[in-house]
């Protein structure tokens, strides 16, 4: 398998309201966050110009992320209902991407610059 990551940056502030009221985290904060797309694909199955994708298309997920994530508070930006831990912003980003990017095959998040978060799903 050949495989390409793509790194990403936004800010954000988030609640991590499902943990206890004594955690610092369950006060309102923010991250620079950091977003990394890693996509996949077979050999035989790179492009002509021998990409698993060109990098460029990825601008898509740049301009989305920009207009949904940057400069918001996550607990409304991911429609609520969900704690919006690294682990849960990775799979959800998963989720919204895979249709546009079938070569999707993990998303990690970063919250600070000792913590990383990744989601891959089983194959
Ligand atoms: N498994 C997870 N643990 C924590 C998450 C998370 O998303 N997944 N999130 C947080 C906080 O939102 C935030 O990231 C704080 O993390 P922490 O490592 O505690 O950050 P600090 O800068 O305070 O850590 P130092 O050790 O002081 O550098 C918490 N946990
Ligand atoms: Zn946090």
């Amino acid at each position: 398998m050949l495989t390409i990551t793509k790194e990403f940056h936004f800010s954000a502030s988030h609640v991590l309201d499902r943990l206890p009221s004594w955690h610092p985290c369950a006060r309102m904060h923010g991250h620079n966050y950091v977003v990394v797309l890693e996509l996949s694909a077979r050999r035989e199955d790179l492009t002509e110009a021998g990409f698993v994708r060109d990098y460029r298309e990825l601008d898509a997920f740049k301009k989305w992320m920009d207009d949904t994530l940057d400069h918001r508070h996550l607990n409304e930006a991911m429609g609520g209902g969900i704690s919006p831990s690294a682990e849960n912003l990775a799979a959800w980003i998963f989720d919204l991407w895979i249709e546009r990017f079938p070569e999707l095959t993990a998303v990690k998040v970063s919250e600070t610059p000792k913590t990383w978060a990744e989601y891959r799903p089983p194959r």
